[in-house]
């Protein structure tokens, strides 16, 4: 289902875990701030509404999505039961977007396969600003939420 026709914020509180007792780490990059930030409150405002307290979440800055990776290593050292990973690349005049987009996606996909701790891929990988926008809070909802909840029910997965 494209994401045109599922709204990202949308969840359902009684289907997913309560994260009172999970510790959250999140990397969000500064490019694209603007929208960083949008998809980072989405994703701490759906932690707080299912239970997670403020004191269990660790937040940290990195320059780009690429740093993401690096960023969510240290990230799990700190012992969380999950970390969101939060970026925003939006096509350029070159190929580097590509690079950046194929390299973050397989940078976050081998820590979840090389640790034992969920690293949610909250990216954004839009061909402007203005789907970013709409997915960053906007008229398709807020991919920060659906980043948390992810979190949440991946940090209840692990502990079976
Ligand atoms: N163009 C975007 C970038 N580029 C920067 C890279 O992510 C990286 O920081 C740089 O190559 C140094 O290693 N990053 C984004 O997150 N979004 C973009 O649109
Ligand atoms: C994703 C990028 O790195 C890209 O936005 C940079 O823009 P450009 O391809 O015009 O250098």
């Amino acid at each position: 289902m494209a994401t045109v026709n599922h709204n990202l914020s949308h969840y359902d509180k009684n289907t997913i875990p309560n994260a009172k007792d999970f510790r959250f780490g999140i990397v969000v990059s500064e490019w694209n701030d603007t929208i960083t930030n949008g998809l980072l409150k989405g994703a701490i405002d759906a932690l707080l509404d299912c239970g997670a307290l403020e004191e269990n979440i660790i937040t940290w800055d990195v320059p780009g999505s690429f740093e993401l990776i690096y960023g969510s290593k240290k990230m799990i050292q700190q012992n969380v039961d999950a970390v969101i990973a939060i970026g925003c690349v939006i096509q350029g005049e070159t190929k580097h977007f590509d690079f950046v987009c194929e390299g973050v996606t397989q940078g976050i996909k081998d820590l979840n396969v090389t640790t034992d701790t969920p690293v949610i891929f909250c990216v954004l990988t839009d061909n402007t600003m203005q789907q970013s926008i709409d997915r960053s809070g906007g008229k398709h909802g807020n991919k920060g939420s659906e980043a948390g909840i992810a979190a949440i029910k991946m940090a209840e997965l692990r502990r079976k």
